[in-house]
């Protein structure tokens, strides 16, 4: 049966949009757009995530060796992704649908504010059928700044976006229960629930010009997935690969999503990796959050600040020995958490709305 989404988010890969050699593969970028003009002709709202700035940039300009790692990606992405854009541009045009480009960094997610603005933003270039490709700022992100790799910022865009589904392509059929290279292993067509350990059978390792792997792309889509996000992993090095996995007629990895839950809480459960303050709470507080109750987090059960954090700001929630229980957004700062914990009838310092909890 075929797969009927209203919008999705499309991850495309380096390695998919390079040739051997280093060089961008036009045709392949020509083919992939003229397939997400088909799907967008549908009706179908369309978010592009696209790697390929670093490899881009490679391609056009050569440097000694002698500078380091960082510099040389912060040259190769600052000049690589404007020949990216470009080509997408040129390409989009002739089916008439405007691309635009939004960057992002780690920290945008990481502030309410910043999220809400780049969600709005979003959500205007859809209005206008405009088709959003997005790359993280490479100028800007270096180090521990960064995504692990672009797919984790697809599954935020999916997860902010509230969209359907999220189809990474990448360069090999699906995620293998072993070494894609082997004869003898085959592609998982279906994951469902996060029981699965991808360390089992994916090695650790990128492909020749990819960031995080297929480890990366494992864990990712199970926690999207578990979101309400449908997640697709295919071959974006195949013909006609966008339509045949939304006809599902090609055998590519899918992960079926879990019932949805809030807006909040999968901005939560996403950015929730980036949070400042820690807050260690009792035994009769955890027993509460994580009974089958919805409860709020109150200051009676609050024993200890870890580190500091101020008023909305994502916050991770700690057993008595340490052992994380959730994440949640603190409604004031640490110095009045500080004041109120173990003081009975004080306001929720996380309100249930605004509380994932990860198991
Ligand atoms: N079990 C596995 N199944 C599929 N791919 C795997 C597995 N283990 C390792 N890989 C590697 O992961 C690579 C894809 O990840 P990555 O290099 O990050 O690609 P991309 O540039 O598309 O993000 C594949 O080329 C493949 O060699
Ligand atoms: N932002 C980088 C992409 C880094 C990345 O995650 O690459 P990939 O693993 O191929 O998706 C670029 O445009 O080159």
């Amino acid at each position: 049966m075929a797969y009927n989404y209203q919008r999705i988010i499309i991850k495309i890969g380096s390695n998919v949009l390079t040739q051997k050699d280093g060089l961008p593969d036009l045709k392949r970028i020509s083919h992939l757009v003229e397939q997400m003009a088909a799907i967008k002709r549908r009706g179908v709202e369309v978010v592009l995530v696209s790697s390929g700035a670093v490899a881009s940039g490679r391609s056009l300009i050569s440097i000694s060796e002698k500078y380091d790692s960082v510099a040389t990606r912060q040259l190769f992405a600052s000049i690589g992704q404007v020949k990216l854009i470009n080509t997408y541009a040129h390409e989009f045009e002739k089916f008439n649908i405007l691309c635009s480009q939004v960057l992002v960094t780690k920290e945008d997610f990481r502030d309410r504010l910043h999220y809400l603005n780049m969600k709005n933003c979003l959500k205007i270039l859809l209005q206008h059928h405009v088709i959003p490709v997005v790359n993280e700022n490479d100028v800007v992100s270096v180090t521990e700044l960064m995504f692990t790799d672009n797919d984790e910022l697809a599954g935020l865009i999916a997860s902010m976006l509230n969209a359907q589904a999220l189809i990474v392509l990448t360069n090999v059929d699906g995620i293998y229960d072993g070494d894609p290279n082997s004869e003898n292993t085959r592609v998982i067509e279906e994951v469902s629930g996060n029981t699965i350990d991808f360390s089992a059978f994916v090695s650790s390792g990128s492909s020749q010009f990819g960031r995080g792997g297929m480890i990366t792309k494992s864990t990712m889509a199970q926690k999207v997935a578990q979101l309400g996000i449908a997640v697709h992993i295919a071959n974006g090095t195949k013909e006609n690969i966008l339509v045949d996995v939304l006809e599902n007629t090609a055998p590519h990895t899918y992960f079926i999503p879990s019932k949805s839950s809030s807006g909040k809480k999968k901005w939560i459960a996403h950015a929730g990796n980036y949070a400042k303050g820690i807050v260690q709470v009792n035994e009769g507080a955890k027993a509460a959050l994580t009974s089958a109750k919805a409860s709020s987090l109150l200051p009676v059960g609050v024993i200890n600040i870890i580190s500091d954090f101020k008023k909305g700001e994502i916050i991770k929630l700690v057993d008595e020995n340490n052992k994380s229980i959730g994440l949640g957004i603190a409604q004031y700062g640490s110095d009045k958490a500080a004041e109120m914990a173990g003081k009975k009838n004080q306001k929720p310092l996380v309100h249930y709305d605004y509380l994932y909890l990860e198991n």
